[in-house]
């Protein structure tokens, strides 16, 4: 399995499926004038999308993980290839509002095949998961350009189809020249500690992950919907002010995806991540709901961006998928299950507030990130670490990781210092050189107990060191005798090194 290219294919389809959430809505008044129906009727269309989502995750969630990942992302490309062409030509509502369902079956078997998938990859592919959401945000950005173009120069509607189904076409063949990872295969320590935790906090942990399944997207959903309108009705902000908000969200969520894909990859605690986050999203919705001042609210759209539509709903995710690493399939089913059901009752709840006021509608947000923190806090607090012997090597293994990237590093630095020397002639050892680290080891050592044990470990790395280069020294000379002859460097004492 190469990981690099695997990773990349299954990227692809999030920036084709970033194309495919948005497609309908961006070719709305062409799709009217296509199909001869009014707008409503258009967008009655699209609630297909939501029918077939909420359908397909239980079910394609469960069957991967008996059948296999592979399967599933083929199932959700090959749906989407069918939802792309077919939308393009279709002019009977019928056959369009099928398609619409085509389309949420092929988001559910895509998330059901590829978020496992990453986690199975192995090493930190959680933080991998975090870019998924930036795939589709590029989906989501690139498409209204190429639609303005293709508007601007009076071109057929459907080649923005045509594109989405192009980049299928050619991930079909790339995809599946890869081979996916062994499916639930769970590393030791994450299954070790997962068996380990008392049943009252798993169901504790389950429920409040669920519900985040819930409130993360409501929370995302309520607020692009009604952001807009609620900052023009109640503070009369004028529309480019009103529509620069959203954008300063959508700008706040892809560097949020970005910071918190490399605050992961340096090994920061997901559970402490996702709390802040949502304090951090309650916060700044709140200033967004009650301040009257552009700038204030500029700053406070790009920070709930960050915050709440950065990836915190997919770390939510990697959480509930650690807990339950036998059934990762099932367990992206249910959460996403939960996030189509918000996805299908925000706009109910909110249009029927809405007849109160738009104030209404919007600050209901409020109660939903609130609702967010909650579950969250409860399962951080259910997940909190306890000291036995699993959780114990878990963070072994988390520290490790560290030192041998940094180990590698050190390696790299040696085999420059190791060409220098040759070049200068000089021996592979330098005593007075390793002497001076070991002082220094000593120096920086916060624990006085321990000061000999890293000295002994110094001493160690050094003479691997040592033997690593008079390997090198050995290969170079037997690849180039002349030059070996020429500089006359291997020593008898640098082998006995
Ligand atoms: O600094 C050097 O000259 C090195 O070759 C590196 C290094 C080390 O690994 O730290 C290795 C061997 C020397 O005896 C001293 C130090």
């Amino acid at each position: 399995m190469n990981k690099r290219t695997l990773s990349l294919s299954l990227y692809l389809n999030y920036f084709v499926h970033g194309i495919g959430l948005i497609i309908l809505t961006q070719n709305m008044q062409a799709l009217s004038q296509h199909w001869n129906s009014p707008l409503a009727t258009v967008s009655y269309v699209f609630s297909g999308i939501g029918i077939g989502r909420i359908f397909a995750y239980f079910i394609f969630g469960n069957l991967s993980d008996r059948f296999g990942r592979k399967v599933f992302v083929n199932i959700g490309m090959l749906s989407y290839l069918v939802f792309f062409l077919g939308m393009a030509f279709v002019n009977n509502i019928q056959v369009a509002y099928a398609l619409a369902i085509v389309a949420g079956i092929a988001n559910s078997a895509l998330d059901s095949g590829t978020y496992a998938t990453f986690i199975e990859m192995g090493g930190n592919q959680g933080s991998a998961n975090i870019l998924i959401k930036a795939f589709m945000s590029i989906g989501e950005f690139i498409l209204p350009l190429f639609i303005a173009t293709l508007e601007a120069n009076q071109a057929w509607y459907g080649w923005s189809f045509m594109l989405a189904a192009a980049v299928l076409v050619f991930n079909l063949f790339f995809l599946n020249r890869q081979t996916f990872p062994q499916r639930n295969l769970a590393d030791d320590a994450t299954a070790v500690a997962a068996q380990q935790l008392p049943k009252s906090r798993r169901i504790l942990a389950s429920i409040g992950l669920a519900g985040y399944g819930y409130t993360s997207m409501a929370l995302m959903i309520l607020y692009t919907q009604w952001i807009s309108l609620f900052v023009t009705k109640t503070y009369g902000f004028g529309p480019v002010l009103a529509h620069l908000l959203l954008s300063l969200y959508s700008i706040g969520s892809i560097t949020g995806v970005i910071v918190i894909f490399i605050l992961l990859r340096t090994g920061f605690t997901e559970r402490k991540l996702l709390v802040g986050m949502n304090i951090g999203s309650l916060i700044t919705l709140a200033v967004v709901c009650y301040a009257s001042v552009p700038w204030l609210s500029m700053i406070a759209s790009f920070a709930f961006g960050f915050l709440a539509a950065g990836g915190a709903m997919q770390i939510g995710l990697n959480i509930f998928l650690r807990l339950y690493p036998h059934i990762k399939g099932t367990i992206t089913g249910t959460f996403f299950t939960f996030g189509s059901v918000a996805a299908f009752t925000i706009p109910l709840i909110t249009g029927w507030l809405s007849k109160q006021s738009i104030a209404a509608a919007m600050r209901s947000d409020l109660v939903v990130a609130v609702a967010g923190l909650i579950c969250v806090a409860v399962t951080a607090w259910a997940l909190r670490p306890t000291h036995s012997l699993a959780t114990d090597r878990q963070t072994i293994n988390q520290i490790d990781q560290k030192i041998v990237r940094l180990l590698n590093q050190r390696f790299e630095t040696v085999t420059d210092i190791s060409e220098l020397k040759q070049q200068a002639h000089l021996p592979v050892l330098d005593q007075s050189r390793e002497d001076r680290v070991l002082d220094r080891v000593a120096q920086r050592s916060s624990e006085a107990a321990h000061t000999p044990y890293l000295q002994a470990i110094y001493q160690a790395i050094m003479s691997n060191s040592r033997a690593y280069q008079t390997a090198r020294k050995t290969t170079t000379q037997q690849v180039s005798p002349s030059t070996a002859h020429a500089t006359g460097m291997t020593t008898k004492e640098d082998l006995h090194d």
